[in-house]
């Protein structure tokens, strides 16, 4: 199968009548008035991002949830992707999966696909999504808008991607139950575009969690030039993970564990009811977990008033 073949066959559905979709040397379409594009790349390299044996399906899903989680982590709404697909073989069954995945996602949240290219790699699957959005003209939120006093919030539960990751790599102990109840969160994670709207005028400033929530909050501070304090237990996670794992494992999961996809954001105290409502509208849990200060550097605070004193760092690359 040609790679033109595989484009034709698993890459070209149609789009909307006002866009250029898969089939030119650009795709096109028209920016709406009152509008900034957001846009926004990420990689995901074959036993780096993903296991090799992982089920096509989940990862044509996350490869984009990723990606969409960007946009949601600054109030925009999705308008199209791009993707960049390498691999060493044409493997038709694994195409029709991921294919169908990704297209399932990019439906339901109405995000087409309108270009990419398709490769050979010599070693392991590579892929690559771009995604772009809208957001009202100057209403993005960014990771440089926290101020002093604002409150620091998370959406849903931190760690049991991580746990499930740690488990497949053997890094923990093999437990069926555990991963049974874990592996969602790292193989069919939900991009958070809901919470990202509502947050628009409300938050500060936010980030989405994929290196893990300390790093993650680092780049908000550091952006806003910042500091902060945390409480340790108040930061939300799974309370299945105290049956069976010790709490440094639980700790290094909730605080640096990664592909989370959960917003981290800050907002002023003005808005603490504000954001109680668009936690029960949204049906998401919302944790309070601390707040911005002058003072440059991270606290973690424990219900006993101590300080973890080695803060561990977050992924990454290099
Ligand atoms: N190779 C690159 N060239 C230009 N900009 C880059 C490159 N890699 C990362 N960036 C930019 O650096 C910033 C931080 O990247 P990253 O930590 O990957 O963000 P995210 O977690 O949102 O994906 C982003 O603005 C991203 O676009
Ligand atoms: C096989 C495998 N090993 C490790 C991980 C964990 N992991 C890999 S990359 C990463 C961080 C997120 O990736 P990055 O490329 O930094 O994303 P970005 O911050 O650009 O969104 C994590 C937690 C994984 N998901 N799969
Ligand atoms: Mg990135």
């Amino acid at each position: 199968m040609s790679e033109f073949d595989i484009i034709k066959k698993y890459f070209s559905r149609p789009v909307k009548q006002d866009m250029l979709g898969v089939g030119d040397d650009c795709a096109l379409f028209s920016a709406a008035n009152g509008f900034d594009i957001a846009v926004s790349k990420d990689l995901l390299i074959e036993d780096i991002h993903f296991f090799h044996d992982v089920d096509p399906i989940s990862l044509g899903h996350k490869s984009l949830t990723v990606s969409l989680s960007d946009l949601a982590a600054m109030g925009a709404s999705p308008l199209a992707c791009l993707l960049g697909i390498a691999m060493p073989v044409a493997n038709e069954k694994w195409l029709a999966k991921f294919s169908e995945g990704f297209y399932n996602l990019s439906n339901c949240v109405g995000c087409p696909l309108i270009g990419g290219d398709t490769v050979r790699s010599q070693q392991g699957i590579i892929i690559s999504i771009t995604v772009l959005g809208q957001v009202p003209f100057g209403q993005a939120i960014r990771r440089d808008g926290a101020q002093i006093d604002d409150e620091i919030w998370v959406s849903g539960d931190l760690g049991s991607a991580d746990i499930a990751c740690r488990i497949i790599s053997s890094k923990i102990e093999n437990n069926k139950f555990l991963l049974s109840r874990t592996i969602n969160s790292l193989e069919w994670p939900n991009a958070r575009l809901n919470l990202g709207h509502s947050l628009r005028g409300v938050a500060n400033s936010a980030i989405d969690i994929s290196d893990g929530l300390i790093q993650d909050l680092t780049h908000i501070l550091n952006a806003s030039n910042l500091g902060a304090f945390v409480y340790y237990d108040n930061l939300p996670f799974d309370n299945f993970l105290l049956d069976s794992l010790s709490k440094d494992d639980i700790k290094k999961s909730i605080l640096n564990g990664g592909d989370v996809y959960e917003l981290c954001f800050t907002a002023p105290k003005c808005q603490h009811n504000n954001i109680i409502n668009i936690s029960k509208e949204l049906n998401i849990k919302l944790s309070l977990i601390g707040g911005i200060v002058s003072k440059r550097g991270l606290d973690i605070i424990y219900n006993d008033g101590s300080i973890l004193d080695n803060i561990p760092s977050g992924f990454s690359h290099f």
